[in-house]
């Protein structure tokens, strides 16, 4: 399928008439052919009037339909083939394999997203029948479905070229739920944005949906990005990247004559708190996984374990002995772009320079644009002293924080913003401390994991992929999972309209055969 640098604006392919830019190869910092042209306001105009087109066809598929959409989704994307791994390698950096997995994901996603639509369970529908004899007064007939929001705004992330970004968890869901989606390419990858983008136009047509069901923008700044959050037929907004990034957008989004939700994932240290008895059994082999889950992709993943809380010790001196030689021996690896690479020195250079840290060890050096991992340490005291050691460094660094006892690890983790996720090694003698800390972690974190690391994320039903800020924007929802569909539903509840009128979902004869909640008890199909 050739490149063309084209916006992808309903069934048409565009070439914009903004500033012109080229994806970088990560590995080399060369150009890469074709010229892709930024989107203009016309362009966001089309995409959004067509989405809000499409939106009442488009939500109100069956159930059968739009669970086959996704599935044409998924298998239009695995048909770009090879070429679509061989161009996300050269813009991303990321070898094969992990890029192969990360394209599995990305249809496994769409895939369990049609099986929720299939199941029908997300309209959570609810019927209370109505009671004319009721005293003091009749009940009216109240029934409650979930229906989608609205056009929704997807931002491809940078770190994840498949899986986060133009078809990955926020468009699978915001699709799921049956929301039209207008995604802006990354500028790090426009030419995967465009290959997945056109395998997802083609489904679209495949499947005979309005053509605003999915628009595909290409900018090279961030004009693009806020004309969409500000357009008012856009409903919310799922974005993956920086603290910065994710702010400004809530401002804009926040700004607007009607505001919206902007459904942000940010930044994340991700403690991992080394328990005594677990450090003592086995320090050295957690510190070698550790390195493992550190250096996983260059250290670009928001899961990634950037903060060790660990009581000091000989379980302690074990654990850095076998992280330091393990990390020592990392090669540096590909960054995502000059800037994140750029980004990630400044913070290095930070923690290097900063009097209360201790440098532990470096992994190998690279080239230009690689990162070398480094871990670090710090006491508690000047933690707790410094918020700027809390700040994340996206990349392959860690700070171990060494405390003196369970107080100050407390102490610590009640001083952190929110996060994605919290990881606790432990034995059975270290579950009396583990208990004490549950409470804190459940205020400060969206998943707490035992004996391993965050990286990795398993996309299920019981999947959170989220916390309080600025881990995300809002810390109810999770943008992996089925659950992340919820982000893109509102209530609607219809009192006495005619059996006529009402949706299938809410029929007497229940024609979907949906488990409801009749008159306030989950009732399957038929009973
Ligand atoms: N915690 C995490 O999961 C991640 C964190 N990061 C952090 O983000 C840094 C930069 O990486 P990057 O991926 O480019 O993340 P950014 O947040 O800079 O960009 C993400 C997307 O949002 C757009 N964008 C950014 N700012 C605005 C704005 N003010 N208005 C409208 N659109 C905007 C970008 O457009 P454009 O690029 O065209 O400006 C891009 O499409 C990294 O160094 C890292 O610190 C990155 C990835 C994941
Ligand atoms: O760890 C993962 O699998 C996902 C990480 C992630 O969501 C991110 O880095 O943006």
């Amino acid at each position: 399928m050739p490149i063309t640098g084209e916006n992808l604006i309903g069934a048409a392919a565009r070439r914009g008439e903004g500033e012109t830019f080229r994806a970088v190869e990560a590995a080399t910092g060369q150009s890469l052919e074709p010229a892709f042209a930024s989107a203009t306001p016309a362009d966001v105009e089309r995409a959004c009037a067509l989405a809000a087109e499409a939106f009442d066809t488009y939500r109100e598929t069956s159930l059968e339909d739009r669970a086959r959409f996704l599935e044409a989704v998924a298998d239009a994307i695995v048909a770009v083939g090879d070429e679509l791994i061989v161009r996300c390698m050269a813009e991303s950096g990321l070898p094969r394999a992990r890029l192969e997995g990360e394209r599995g994901r990305t249809v496994g996603q769409l895939k369990m997203f049609a099986g929720v639509v299939r199941d029908g369970g997300f309209l959570e529908a609810r019927v209370d029948p109505a009671q004319p004899e009721r005293k003091p007064l009749p009940r009216p007939d109240l029934r409650l479905r979930q229906i989608a929001v609205g056009p929704v705004a997807v931002f491809g992330a940078s770190n994840f070229p498949l899986a986060f970004s133009v078809a990955g968890g926020d468009t699978a869901s915001a699709l799921a739920a049956g929301c039209p989606v207008v995604a802006k390419a990354h500028p790090a990858h426009p030419g995967t944005s465009e290959l997945v983008g056109r395998a997802v136009q083609a489904a679209v047509k495949q499947c005979g949906l309005p053509e605003g069901v999915f628009s595909l923008l290409m900018d090279s700044g961030i004009s693009v990005g806020q004309a969409l959050v500000a357009d008012p037929r856009i409903t919310a907004v799922g974005f993956t990247g920086s603290r910065r990034g994710g702010v400004a957008l809530m401002q804009t989004a926040a700004a607007r004559p009607v505001p919206i939700p902007v459904y942000a994932e940010m930044s994340s240290i991700n403690p991992v708190v080394l328990l005594p008895a677990a450090l003592e059994a086995r320090g050295r082999d957690i510190g070698r996984a550790f390195v493992g889950s550190l250096t996983l992709g260059s250290g670009q993943f928001c899961t990634n374990p950037g903060l060790i809380l660990a009581l000091e010790g000989a379980g302690l001196d074990g654990f850095l002995e076998a992280a330091s030689a393990a990390l020592k021996e990392t090669q540096a690896a590909t960054m995502l772009t000059p800037g994140i690479h750029k980004a990630y020195c400044a913070g290095i250079a930070a923690l290097e320079a900063n009097p209360a840290v201790t440098t532990l060890a470096r992994g190998l050096a690279g080239g230009t644009h690689q990162g070398q991992a480094a871990l670090f340490s710090t006491t508690a005291e000047a933690f707790l002293a410094d918020h700027t050691l809390a700040e994340e460094v996206f990349g392959a660094a860690s700070l171990v924080v060494r405390c003196p006892d369970l107080a100050a690890i407390r102490a610590v983790l009640e001083r952190l913003e929110g996060q994605l996720t919290a990881a606790v090694h432990l034995d059975e003698a270290d579950h009396d401390a583990a208990r004490a800390l549950l409470p804190v972690l459940e205020r400060r974190v969206g998943r707490i994991l035992v004996n391993g690391f965050g990286t990795g994320v398993e996309v299920g039903h019981a999947m959170v992929h989220g916390g309080p800020y600025p881990a995300t924007s809002d810390g109810r929802t999770t943008s992996v999972g089925s659950l992340a569909i919820h982000r893109f539903l509102r209530p609607v509840s219809y009192q006495d309209l005619p059996a006529a009128l009402l949706p299938a979902a809410l029929r007497d004869d229940n024609p979907l055969k949906l488990w409801r909640r009749q008159d306030g008890k989950l009732t399957a199909p038929g009973a």
